[in-house]
Parts: C-alpha cells; structure tokens; sequence
C-alpha cells in the first residue's frame, strides 16, 4: 500500500476554460468579433462546421455552472475574457455590457468561494484590430496594455490571480506559422514577428499592472517536454531545435533576456534583430509561471519537415488526440523540475492538464463513465505530486477542462470535459472523471 500523498495545505485546486469555447453569444450585447468568429464563418476551417455560435451556452448558463463548480467543491476557476466584449474595436470605446457580463460571474465565483482566475488574452484576437495588422502591428503591445488596464482598473482586487497570455507559442504556430488557427497564415516571416509582438504585449501588460495592481500576475505557457529518439548526433540536434522552439522561445526571453540560438538557425534570414530595449519590456518581474502540460514528444531528424527539420515518434498509448497524443504523466514532472532548474525558484500552477478520449455514451445507469480520463487524471496528479518532492512550488492545479467545449478546429468532436456536456440540450452531466476530481478536492490528494 503506497502512503497517502498530501498537497500543500493551500494547494489551489481548480479548473480551466477559455471565452470562446465555451461562452456562445459572441456578439451579443455589442460585443465585437474577433478572429475566431472570422475564422468560424470562414467553410472548412472548423471540424464538422462547428462554431462557437451557442458552445456551452456559458453566456446564459453562467450561474449554473458556477453551482456546478461549487458542487465539485472547487477552490478556483480559470477563465478568460474575450477582447472584444470589452472593446468592440479592440481600442477606444468600452462596451459596459460585456464589462458587465464579467463582472457578474467573478461576483459569483466569489460567493461561492471560488477563486477567480482571469486570463486576458486566449485567443479571439478583435477583429477589428487583426484588420489593423494584429499581432503582426508593434502597436498591438500598447492596444493590449490598454485593454488589460481597463480591466485592471475594473476588477483588481476581486481577482488577485492575472493571466496576460494564454500559449503564445500556439497562438504564433497555429495561427501565422502553419495556419489551422485564426488567423490562419502560413508564412515564416510573419511568426517570429507575432511572437516577439505577443511577448511585447506581455511585458507591457504586466508594466501596467506594477503600476495600478495590488495582486499575482504571471504568463501562462504550454510546455511539451522533448526527448531524442535516438542518441545520434542529428537527433540530439534536432531534439535542442524543438525545444527551443516549443518551450525556450517564451521562457528565455521573460527570464534570461534573450531568446535560444537555435531560433535564429531554424528561421534563417526570417528571423529579425530584436531591439535591445524590447528585452527590458519583456524582462518584466513575474508573480508566478503557469505551465500548461498535456504530453511529451520523442524527436529525430527530418529533412523534409519545414522548417525546424524535426519529426515526432508516435509512442504507445495515446489518447484520442488529432495528433495522438501521448500519455506521459512522468513528462508533467520532467517539466516542472527542468522549469525550475533552469528559471528558478517562482511559483508555479499548472493551468492547463487533461485529455480527451471517446467518453462512451450515458451508461444505464445514467453516469458518464470515462475511465481512461479517470486513469490518466490519476497518473498526471501523482506526477505532480512528485514535482513538488522534488523542490519545486508547485501551488495549484487546474484541469482542462470544467466542460466539453470546442476544441477550436477540431470542433467539439474532442471533448475534455471533465462534465460532459449535450450541445443539443445543455445539460451538463459530471463523468466519473469529475467526481474522482471532487474527492481528490476534498482530500487535498489523500484520496489518490
Ligand atoms: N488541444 N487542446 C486542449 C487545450 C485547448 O482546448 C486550450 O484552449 C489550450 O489552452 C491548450 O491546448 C490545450
């Protein structure tokens, strides 16, 4: 029998969704679009023509979702804002409902003891400034800035916990290198420039925040831990590469000043000299460092793969992932020690963690059984456990994801949830993921 695990006493358990998977009603109550109602609209671009038209229908159903999340007992609620609900045109004018819509739901989580979480930027970039040149424009840091101050000032203190960006590497690779998410460019020039541009806007965020916040501001990072296939020159190569690119593109410039090396050898003459003075805007102190954490990928060399040259050995068990991705709890932990060896002491949440398998439908018995996301929920949170053994200061834990929702192109075929949830009906129904989750809340991990 293995001893009982204990988290921290303060262990900040909870879970995680974005605006535009989840909410519907983007438009509604003078909210702007963004690129992802762009890009919805656009035929071919989402799985299934699926849209974030309805979703879960959170813009409605917020009230119960919170009861929902007070049901399973948690102690925080990740969530993010859509721009442009805010401001309609991403600049000038605030839009006092969509400001209202917010502020509403963080009242709520509050009353329930629930710990607001709020992400300022996952995704759905306004349109309006996408037109203007978006993540592609150096002035986009200081339209951000002036978005996030406007929050800020509206509801700091309320939330204590601020998120500037959600994944810019996906934001940068999915969405101006190879082109399956908004805005859909694929141009190798346009990605190094977007992503120096997201990090830009971090900084300046977080400036604001130093001036005007009273509370926790960090950056939130998908981190995908790489290992060689083989122990061939080329594959170790080739392994630094995707590293570099997948995981050190953020983190170095934020801590270290400067970015990898390899970056300027994968992109070539796309890849610009930065300014020196960009790294003291992006250099800006930290309060902690989210890391989103889903698998591992085993690398070698490919010629042909453009243009890092690296291809991904498919392993064993894998869930029910587009790309399939691994199962690799081991990989959590990897991520969490080297994030702390190689950055330092800050404090650390993971802020996204889960999969997606094919939830068989409502059994006889009612319950939505999943036991593969049971099984892996289980592996992921005893990694985690052994992270903070081993040193690091690991304070909270939120999985991906509190419900089914869109899994931007791959639509709502890949469902995350821990509550499944009926897109024809909205009835949210809690898998037996979601009520290991409840006990693992209660007994702060005991129950594991
Ligand atoms: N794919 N996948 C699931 C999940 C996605 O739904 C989130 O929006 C992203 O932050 C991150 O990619 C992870």
């Amino acid at each position: 029998m293995s001893k009982p695990i204990h988290f921290p006493p303060d262990f900040l358990w909870g879970s995680a969704t974005s605006a535009y998977q989840i909410e519907g009603a983007p438009l509604a109550d003078g909210a702007g679009h963004s690129i992802w109602t762009r890009f919805a609209a656009t035929p071919g671009k989402i799985a299934n023509g699926d849209t974030g038209d309805i979703a879960c229908d959170h813009y409605h159903r917020w009230r119960e979702d919170v009861a929902l999340m007070r049901s399973l007992g948690l102690k925080a609620y990740r969530f993010s804002v859509s721009w442009s609900r805010i401001l309609p045109q991403g600049t000038g004018a605030v839009n006092e409902a969509g400001i209202a819509f917010y502020e509403k739901l963080i009242d709520e989580l509050l009353a329930n003891g629930i710990e607001p979480m709020l992400t300022l930027y996952h995704w759905d970039l306004p349109a309006a400034l996408d037109d203007r040149g978006g993540w592609l424009n150096p002035a986009i840091a200081d339209w951000f800035a002036d978005y996030a101050r406007v929050l800020f000032e509206r509801f700091d203190g309320r939330v204590c916990f601020w998120t500037t960006l959600n994944e810019p590497w996906v934001v940068t690779d999915g969405g101006y290198l190879h082109g399956p998410l908004a805005p859909g460019h694929r141009n190798l020039y346009e990605a190094p420039i977007a992503s120096h541009n997201l990090l830009r806007a971090h900084g300046a965020a977080v400036k604001v925040y130093r001036e005007i916040g009273k509370h926790r501001i960090g950056l939130v990072v998908n981190i995908e831990p790489k290992y060689p296939a083989s122990d061939e020159p080329q594959d170790i190569a080739a392994t630094r590469r995707a590293d570099a690119y997948m995981n050190r593109q953020y983190l170095d410039p934020v801590f270290h000043g400067h970015y990898p090396a390899e970056l300027k050898e994968i992109f070539g003459a796309a890849w610009p000299d930065w300014p020196r003075e960009d790294f003291d805007l992006i250099g800006q102190k930290l309060d902690y460092i989210g890391i989103n954490y889903y698998t591992r990928s085993v690398c070698r060399h490919e010629e042909t793969n453009w243009p890092l040259k690296v291809a991904a050995v498919r392993q064993t068990q894998s869930t029910h992932m587009e790309t399939g991705w691994e199962v690799f709890p081991q990989g959590l932990t990897d991520t969490l020690v080297e994030f702390r060896r190689r950055y330092g002491d800050l404090p650390v949440y993971v802020m996204e963690n889960g999969s997606t398998f094919y939830d068989p439908p409502n059994a006889e018995d009612g319950q939505m059984h999943d036991p593969l996301r049971v099984d892996c929920l289980k592996k992921n949170l005893h990694a985690l456990h052994a992270a903070i053994e081993q040193g690091v200061d690991l304070r909270g834990y939120m999985v991906w994801s509190l419900l089914d929702n869109l899994e931007w192109s791959l639509g709502f075929a890949k469902r995350f949830g821990i509550v499944h949830v009926n897109f024809e009906t909205q009835q949210r129904t809690p898998k037996d993921s979601a009520l290991l989750y409840a006990q693992v809340v209660a007994s702060n991990g005991a129950c594991l």
